[in-house]
């Protein structure tokens, strides 16, 4: 008894059922809403089979008929085989089209069910992460599913079924024959739990290598102009190369394996159509079998044995989309956000009034490695502009991330007059600020569309007015296609101090009662920089304002600059308090001051 249930349970493992188990359950559900398509593709496995067993027998009757030379059963079973051959040409085609549906609505469920789940997924997920390793999960691994709810899975089905089948009808004609038919049936499991062991192995290994492949490509898109002003073009072009060689060996894996799969497997069944052949030929002329019964046996056989070779295919293909479902678990099962802006209906998003915004002993730090905010406390009045200064690294976008609550501090509480951020929503929180980045990333659209992310519903005479408030509308006006114009990807075709107002723009039209400022530290010329700080002004009237500032000489009038270094304050007070005190902000304007002062020197010296 106990050796029993030790022999189960290594076959188990050795079948590997149970690692198979959690990949497909979670498919069950996507692919239970399709249940009638998928049912409707069982009767057809089932027609399949019928099929398969109805053209033995025609085999089997018409050759005795025209063996016994009875012409008019012969072309009454003619007729038969055509009616049937046209029945069969019709379940190919209503299963080509069943599974084909099945399949790519599960796909679209499942893309849209991890695309909304990556959206929610917290941001320390999305710096721990490629964004191509991402796309990866939605490209490659979403199309990998295919083995295991297509045609892998309903061929595995089909199998056994078909061997069962068949196994009666050859037992039907001669039991003899058939026990050889049963030889094959160990032989085929064994061979199959190896192969799909290590077929699983290394396709785990290639979807992974694809996913940092896309991150590659993702990276080498993206940091084109890099590339091309350092003349990358040859290193990179070799990185890709050697990562596609490698994905090149580990497909050549698989297909080895797959090959002396089929190689045994062909052997194999090779082996029993001979023994049965010879043994069939023997029992005709010892007349126990008829030339009809023998034809149909060898037939029966092919439909036996050429599943078997096409299991290669078939379990590979399987163990495959095991794989990507696996990957793809990996995402899913990553905890998302509590309060999900999409959890929230849009409606809940209301506008809050003006608040101002008290950071109390807030700790934090990325990984527990390192504090970047220490024990850090600061309070930004209604309706005042509060800057914060300090060396890179002092922790001041960390405030921002902190704010609109991309990251949770370790210890301490932010609040907004004097409620608790957490008590909050993402959708009220996040509305009721206004976010201007450092760097504008600009969508692939028109600038109008670019400018309405501020908010979906503004019309276009708010959108018009947004613009003309962030000193926008007149170089919109200029452009080829005036709010039209496509600004194409990551906005190539804008200058710094334009994507800087159309980022203006998008806060005007959101008109949130908080704006956190990051001030850009490319240089604009003069022209433009007073465009900018003048659209900045007007945005930062009568709302809470935080500002990073980067340059100095545009936060002069600020109610309180924060001097922070270390991710702690160590000044603040006025412009003229902080110069008068020589301290940090003293040190870091004068640098500044200096850093102006000096290309103008050594211009004056090589003259
Ligand atoms: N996503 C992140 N993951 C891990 N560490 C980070 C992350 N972002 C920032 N840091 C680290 O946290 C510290 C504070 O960074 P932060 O960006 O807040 O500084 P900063 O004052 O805004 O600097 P800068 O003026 O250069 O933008 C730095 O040491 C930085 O390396």
């Amino acid at each position: 008894m106990h050796l029993l249930t030790e022999m189960q349970r290594n076959l188990k493992q050795y079948l590997e059922i149970s690692e198979l188990r959690k990949p497909l359950a979670f498919m069950l559900p996507y692919a239970a809403r399709y249940w009638k398509s998928y049912a409707g593709l069982v009767l057809l496995l089932f027609g399949g089979i019928g099929a398969a067993l109805f053209f033995t027998w025609f085999l089997q009757n018409i050759t005795d008929a025209a063996v016994k030379g009875d012409l008019g059963r012969v072309r009454f079973l003619i007729i038969v085989g055509i009616c049937s051959t046209i029945v069969s040409s019709l379940m190919v085609y209503a299963n080509t089209y069943l599974s084909s549906t099945a399949i790519e609505k599960v796909k679209r469920d499942l893309k849209n069910d991890l695309f909304a789940h990556m959206l929610r997924l917290p941001t320390r997920y999305y710096g721990n992460n490629h964004s191509g390793e991402l796309v990866s999960h939605l490209t490659n691994d979403v199309n990998g599913i295919e083995g295991a709810i297509g045609s892998s899975l309903l061929g595995m089905l089909r199998l056994p079924l078909m061997a069962a089948a068949a196994f009666i009808y050859l037992v039907h004609i001669n039991w003899q024959l058939s026990l050889l038919c049963m030889l094959l049936v160990p032989l085929s499991l064994l061979s199959g739990a190896v192969l799909g062991k290590l077929l699983r192995r290394n396709s785990r290994l290639i979807h992974d290598h694809l996913g940092k492949v896309n991150s590659f490509l993702g990276d080498a898109f993206a940091g084109q102009l890099v590339i091309r002003s350092f003349t990358l073009e040859q290193p990179v072009y070799r990185q890709y190369e050697d990562r596609n060689q490698k994905l090149l060996a580990m497909e050549l894996k698989v297909a080895r394996l797959r090959g002396w799969f089929s190689v045994g497997a062909g052997a194999a069944g090779t082996v029993a159509y001979l023994l049965s052949m010879g043994l069939g030929a023997y029992f005709v002329t010892q007349n126990s079998l008829t030339v009809g019964s023998l034809l149909a046996f060898v037939s029966l056989m092919q439909y036996l044995i050429s599943p078997l070779a096409g299991m290669a295919g078939l379990w590979g293909g399987f163990q495959r989309s095991i794989a990507a479902i696996e990957r793809l678990q990996k995402v899913m099962n990553e905890p998302a956000e509590p309060h999900s802006l999409l959890s929230v209906p849009a409606s809940a998003s209301r506008v809050m009034a003006p608040s101002s915004i008290h950071f109390h002993h807030v700790t934090f730090g990325y990984d527990s490695s390192k504090t970047v905010l220490d024990n850090f406390s600061l309070t930004v009045p209604v309706g005042k502009a509060v800057a914060l200064v300090g060396p890179s690294g002092a922790g001041k976008s960390t405030l921002f991330s902190l704010a609109q609550r991309f990251y949770r501090p370790d210890s301490g509480t932010i609040c907004l007059d004097q409620q608790p951020i957490e008590l909050l929503s993402n959708a009220e929180l996040r509305s009721s600020m206004a976010y201007v980045p450092q760097e504008t990333y600009l969508f692939a659209g028109t600038i109008r569309d670019n400018i309405a992310f501020g908010r979906l519903d503004a019309s276009e005479s708010e959108i018009v007015q947004a613009a003309k408030d962030a000193n926008a509308h007149e170089f919109i006006l200029a452009l080829p296609h005036g709010y039209d114009t496509e600004t194409g990807e990551r906005g190539v075709k804008l200058s710094g101090g334009q994507k800087q107002r159309i980022a203006i723009a998008r806060a005007v039209l959101k008109n949130a009662p908080i704006l956190l400022l990051d001030e850009a530290t490319s240089a604009l010329d003069s022209e433009t920089e007073y465009l900018v700080q003048e659209a900045l002004e007007r945005l930062m009237k009568n709302r809470t304002t935080m500002v990073i500032a980067h340059r100095l000489s545009t936060i002069q009038n600020a109610d309180l600059i924060v001097v922070m270094d270390q991710g702690a304050i160590v000044e603040q007070g006025k412009h003229h308090q902080l110069l008068n005190k020589d301290g940090l902000y003293a040190r870091l304007y004068r640098l500044q001051f200096e850093e102006k002062a000096e290309p103008v020197i050594s211009k004056a010296g090589n003259a």
